[in-house]
């Protein structure tokens, strides 16, 4: 933890991971998305001193809840770089991988940091703070089209074309700074008593956007395959139902477009079975417990023998 006090972030569907990723207590596991490291800890107790365990984070703060082993090892990298990082050290092939998308409750706590509709900050977002891309320069440099394209898919705007172009008319007087310029900016496109739930929509587009999260997204996926042994464990828990169709076509398909891929023989061609057919999500106790669990959907694969290795 950062600070003495502050919950980092809780980790949602632990057992539920868990389970998914069938742990071998001498195999080689990948959490990808190390954040406070509630996933990887519970991970890492069930390993013996043969396993091993890789973590990746982009962000520098989650480095502070590492720790030192000669079996845990912490990659500050994005995951789209998983099958390079993992040659870098010295590693072939893995037993599970286990992803737990988008950003953690310490993101959004720290205020400056502009995840967050609470508060008033410079409009950043930026997981990996050296990225090149802010809210800020999406905000006052897009063109309307894209804000439309964005705040449409990301955010699942009904109003996405009237947010856009408010957006693209405020910023010819003044430039839009700060998370509170924003929303003020955006006041009259907000529903009545819905308003929260609308930002929310708003913040959540933007962040994708700064962090190409559905990019980054597909390149991992499609690396998967590459890393994980036969039998071996994808364990992916998405929040947004993009980045869920994503994961649902790479494992029921073998492919991001969700299409069905045959052999010369008819045999479907995909490097996964689905280990569960339906997504599980959180009991209501959990939701109730931890309200960023509420969206949390969570899908299991198993890598199948036959593929071809890349
Ligand atoms: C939902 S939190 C994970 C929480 C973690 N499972 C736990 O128990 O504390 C997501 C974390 O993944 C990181 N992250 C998100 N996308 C990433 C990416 N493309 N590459 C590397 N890290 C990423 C974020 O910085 C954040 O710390």
């Amino acid at each position: 933890m950062t600070e003495s006090n502050k919950i980092y972030h809780v980790p949602v569907m632990l057992a539920e991971c868990l389970e998914g990723l069938n742990i071998n207590p001498d195999g080689v596991y990948v959490d990808v998305t190390f954040g406070g490291g509630g996933h990887s800890r519970a991970i890492f107790e069930q390993l013996s001193p043969k396993g091993k365990l890789v973590v990746f984070d982009q962000d520098p703060d989650a480095k502070n809840n590492a720790w030192e082993a000669p079996n845990f090892h912490f990659v500050a990298a994005n995951f789209a770089f998983l099958q390079n990082h993992l040659r870098l050290l010295g590693i072939k092939e893995v037993d599970g991988i286990l992803a737990d998308l988008g950003v953690s409750s310490h993101q959004f706590d720290e205020e400056d940091r502009g995840f967050s509709i609470r508060g008033n900050a410079p409009l950043d977002m930026r997981m990996n703070q050296n990225g090149e891309l802010t809210a800020e320069r999406i905000v006052n440099e897009y063109e309307e089209g894209e804000l439309i394209r964005i705040f449409r898919n990301y955010g699942e705007l009904k109003n996405a074309r009237n947010v856009a172009q408010t957006i693209v008319s405020k910023r010819e007087s003044n430039s839009i700074k700060t998370t509170q310029d924003l929303m003020t900016a955006l006041e009259k496109c907000a529903p009545k008593f819905k308003d929260h739930k609308f930002f929310a929509q708003v913040f959540q587009a933007i962040r994708i956007e700064v962090n190409q999260e559905m990019d980054v997204l597909e390149r991992f996926l499609t690396q998967t395959a590459n890393v994980l042994k036969p039998g071996g464990r994808l364990v992916v828990m998405s929040y947004h139902s993009l980045e869920d169709r994503l994961v649902k076509n790479y494992m029921k398909r073998g492919n991001l477009e969700g299409e069905i891929e045959k052999d010369f023989f008819g045999n479907v061609l995909k490097p996964f079975d689905e280990v569960v057919r339906h997504p599980i999500v959180p009991t209501e106790e959990e939701c109730e417990r931890n309200s960023r669990a509420r969206s949390a959907k969570l899908r299991i694969a198993l890598r199948k023998e036959q593929h071809v290795k890349k």
